[in-house]
């Protein structure tokens, strides 16, 4: 399991622990709620300071295909369990072919060359059940779905972008209307592929979830449709941003909704109060924004070879500082490695701020994804491929 580094020095603590003001809130968290018939809704307090997550044990056994960009800051993973990979790929598929109709006969390879049943059992290890990884696989599944088919490169375009991606919302976030226009859009979450993924994946969610985890993956959705507007809306004017303006979309186009849903797959809840915390969402933006810059390392030469120029953040170095591509992708690495040490070094002061059980296992639970992201970026040799530039 990935690591928080060890407790960083007492500067380094977040500011709503750090502030009196805030003090209070944090105190007032960590005792739980107080009211009449609340003792039973208490956290348990840990006694003990917080141990670091053991590092990982990689498998010697089997070696994992593909190879890491050099120098990209990332921990290896074990393998992820055979039996849980095998039996989530033979359930994403059913559920795809048999209950939201995703894909024509033609895209059957790219489904399974994605990998997803590897990818979510490498990013979820504490999952305890195979239901559990069910409920990330189908939003990841549904999610690309979305991308690819609105977005991207399965008849996507910036074109018209917002209307589909808001009717799309309203898979996630339903409509409440008049009985007489209820039934139509009823009827519209089953008319395309995307929304009936969407759909479906959110109605398994919500079954599982709690009111308040279903809300904060509604809001983090809603985050990455207005990334994937920003995005289109540069593509259409063929706008190329500074490389802060590029940072600021991808943090909305981006893989947050992903590790954030870590608590519900494992079968417990991180707090709302807990998960609002200044210095928690800290953390989940930097865990997020490394996620996704590996993203763009890792498909960088799979989005050259796509048609039109297709933002990432080397190419976006290389046209707004004036490097070469092969500078720009090495800085473009830096990026990362920034993003990577400030995510750690934040994770343990939170964890070291807000000792109770559920916000350790939530920062461990992020961190473990952020190492099964790269593992499956790293391994996916299906999909993706590295530049010549060492
Ligand atoms: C699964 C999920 C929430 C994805 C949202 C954002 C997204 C599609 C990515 C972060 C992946 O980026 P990209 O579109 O560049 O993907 P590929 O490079 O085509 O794999
Ligand atoms: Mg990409």
């Amino acid at each position: 399991m990935p690591a928080p580094e060890p407790s960083p020095p007492q500067s380094r603590l977040p500011a709503a622990a750090s502030r009196s003001g805030a003090n209070a809130d944090v105190a007032r968290i960590l005792r739980g709620p107080s009211g009449l018939g609340t003792a039973g809704l208490r956290l348990a307090r840990r006694e003990e300071p917080p141990t670091p997550p053991a590092p990982p044990t990689p498998s010697a056994a089997v070696p994992a295909e593909g190879n890491p960009i050099p120098g990209l800051y990332h921990h290896p993973v074990p393998e992820p369990d055979p039996g849980r990979v095998e039996e989530v790929s033979r359930r994403i598929k059913a559920w795809a072919l048999d209950e939201v109709d995703l894909y024509p006969e033609e895209w059957e390879e790219q489904f399974d060359g994605f990998s997803v049943g590897r990818y979510m059992v490498a990013c979820h290890p504490d999952a305890p059940t195979v239901d559990h990884l069910m409920l990330a696989t189908r939003l990841m599944v549904a999610e690309n779905a979305v991308d690819d088919c609105y977005c991207e490169d399965h008849g996507g375009s910036p074109i018209g972008l917002g209307g589909r991606l808001l009717l799309a919302h309203t898979a996630l976030d339903a409509l409440h209307t008049t009985r007489e226009y209820q039934p139509r859009w009823a009827e519209s979450l089953h008319s395309d592929a995307p929304r009936r993924a969407y759909r479906s994946a959110m109605e398994y969610f919500v079954q599982a979830s709690s009111p308040s985890q279903a809300d904060r993956f509604r809001h983090d959705m809603a985050r990455l449709h207005m990334g994937y507007l920003a995005e289109a809306a540069w593509a259409q004017t063929d706008h190329v941003p500074e490389v802060w303006e590029y940072l600021a979309m991808r943090q909305f186009n981006n893989f947050r909704p992903c590790p954030t849903i870590t608590d519900s797959v494992g079968g417990y809840e991180l707090p709302a109060d807990l998960h609002a915390q200044p210095a928690m969402q800290r953390v989940i933006a930097l865990a997020g924004n490394a996620t996704t810059i590996v993203n763009d390392l890792y498909s960088y030469t799979k989005e050259l070879a796509g048609p039109g120029r297709h933002l990432n953040l080397p190419v976006v170095i290389a046209e707004r500082e004036g490097l070469s591509d092969r500078d720009a992708y090495l800085k473009a690495v830096e990026v990362h490695n920034d993003l990577m040490h400030d995510f750690e070094a934040e994770a343990a002061a939170v964890a070291v701020a807000f000792p109770v059980p559920t916000a350790q296992r939530f920062l461990r639970g992020v961190a473990a994804w952020v190492d099964g992201n790269h593992y499956w970026h790293q391994t996916n040799t299906f999909r993706y491929s590295l530049p010549d530039f060492w």
